[in-house]
This record gives C-alpha cells, structure tokens and sequence, in this order.
C-alpha cells in the first residue's frame, strides 16, 4: 500500500483530505439512484469529484448521462443514495432542509437556462432578489463592478420583457454573482441564447473566474462553450470518464463523438 493509500485510509471519513482551500466543492463515492425495483436508475455511480477553486469547470456527457443530477447534488438541491459531498469544508450530506436551504441562499449562486427572473421586478430588483429574502445588504461596491462588467447600468429600471434574451441572461449572471457566492452553478446558461449572446455570457463568466477570483460549475451540450472552460469532465452512465485541463472545442467534439461510437455499437444487433 502506498503512503497516500494509507494516509487516505486512516483520515477521518468526514474530513476532506487536502488542500482544503483549493477545493470549492468535493464529493467522494456520490451516488444517486432514482426509483427503485426494476424500474430502478443509476444516475450516479460512486463518482469522486474535485471542484477547483477559482476555476471555470465544464460538465459534458451524453444525455441522461447524470450531468444535471451531479450539478444538483453538489449544490445540496438533491438528497444522495450514498457518499458524501462537501461545500468548501462543510459536509453537507445529512443536512436538514432549512439548514440546506440557508447553504444554498448564502453560499451559492445559480443560472439557469430558463433565467427565472420575476417579471414583476426591474432588473436591479431581480439582482439582489436573493440578497432581500435573505435579509441582506448588497455591498454597493461590489453590485456596481458587477452591474458595469454586465453593462447593465442603463437597464436597471427595466423589466424582463423590457430585455433581449441577452440581457435577460446578463441579469441572471448579475444576480449570481451579486452576493459573491463560493460557487456559481450554471445548467446549459447559453441554452436558449442565440450565438452572440451565448458568447457574451461565456465570456462574463470567464471574467467573473479570471478578474473576479469566482469559481464556476457550468453543464453543456455545446462543445464551443465548454472551450471556454478550464477543465471539462465527461460523464457517462452516471461516472466521470474523462477530463480534458485547457480544452478546444474541436478537441471536445471528438471526445463527444467517441461516446456516439460506443453508444451506436451497442445499438448494432448482434449477428448470429
Ligand atoms: N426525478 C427523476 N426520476 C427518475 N429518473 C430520473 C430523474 N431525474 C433524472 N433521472 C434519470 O437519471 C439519469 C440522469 O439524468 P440527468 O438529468 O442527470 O442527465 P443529464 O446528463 O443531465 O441529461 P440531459 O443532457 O438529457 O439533460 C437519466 O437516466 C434520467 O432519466
């Protein structure tokens, strides 16, 4: 047994081993099965994953392959079949709803690709959103490099419908990183954006990583926007297969077309 097996063995089980401040969210043996009996599946299969501090990390996978319940699992919005996950150093498997709630509020920011903002509230009313139920003062400095990284300064008194789809998804950005989460999770955030804007929300979060020291967990389909990314992972059947540090689109493509290869060969029938 090697040294680092052993000092793994005989560290406590609810500790996070090292490097602690690298390491913004971390889970070890992460399993998720929905249903059960027959009708039973494996979303996640004992997955150990580092999520590096103030890196942009992309997850990539076919479809039904356990990105969106990784995402969620990590971010404490899902309960897990087994294993452990950790926020920063903060086990939170086994929390309770309201304390989970409270991690989520405080410690996380999130985009969708539908941007859920409130249509009733103006822009600026939708960025600090979070921070008001929280009971929250925005730090003014902060919420204005935000709003002015955004361009948003001109916009803030307008409401959603009053925004391009671009703008809409700036807002979301801006309302993640208004209170200046540990993690900012984002699922396909250029899903339903047309190609320019989709680029510009990429290129905000890659600023928010670089200028802004945030760290950025983003699921996607799109091998261009994972290019944006530092270090993409690649799920399959509920297990991470690959990491690719520093990825090219093209690169990323190919590694995607290695799943459609496997995936059709399984589809082939087998000749008697
Ligand atoms: N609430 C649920 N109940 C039952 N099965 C579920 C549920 N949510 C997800 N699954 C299953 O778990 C597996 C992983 O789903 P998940 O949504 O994480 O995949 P994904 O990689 O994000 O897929 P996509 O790219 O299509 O969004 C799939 O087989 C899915 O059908």
């Amino acid at each position: 047994m090697s040294r680092n097996e052993e000092a793994a063995l005989s560290a406590p089980a609810s500790v996070p081993d090292q490097d602690d401040d690298a390491i913004a969210a971390r889970a070890r043996g992460l399993t998720k099965a929905y249903g059960s009996g027959e009708t039973a599946v494996l979303a996640l299969d004992s997955v150990d994953v580092d999520i590096a501090r103030g890196r942009f990390t992309a997850v990539m996978g076919p479809s039904g392959s356990g990105k969106s319940t990784l995402m969620h699992c990590l971010a404490g919005l899902d309960n897990v079949s087994a294993g452990q996950v950790w926020l920063g150093d903060s086990e939170i498997t086994g929390l309770k709803e309201r304390e989970l709630t409270r991690l989520r509020r405080d410690r996380i920011g999130f985009m969708f690709q539908s941007f859920n903002l409130i249509p009733t509230l103006n822009a600026v009313e939708n960025i600090t959103l979070p921070m008001d139920i929280a009971g929250k003062k925005p730090d003014q400095k902060w919420l204005d490099q935000v709003i002015d990284t955004l361009g948003l300064r001109d916009r803030l008194k307008h409401r959603p419908t009053q925004l391009s789809g671009g703008q809409q998804q700036r807002v979301a950005c801006a309302r993640a990183l208004a209170s200046r989460p540990e993690l900012i999770f984002a699922d396909e955030p250029t899903g339903n954006l047309d190609s320019r804007a989709g680029l510009e929300v990429l290129s905000i979060l890659r600023d928010a990583v670089d200028q802004l020291g945030q760290t950025v967990v983003m699921v996607t389909h799109d091998p261009g926007a994972a290019a944006h990314s530092d270090l993409v992972l690649f799920l399959a059947d509920g297990r991470i297969v690959d990491r690719m540090p520093s990825p090219t689109a093209e690169a990323v493509l190919e590694r995607m077309k290695r799943f459609d290869v496997i995936r059709g060969a399984a589809d082939v029938p087998e000749e008697d």
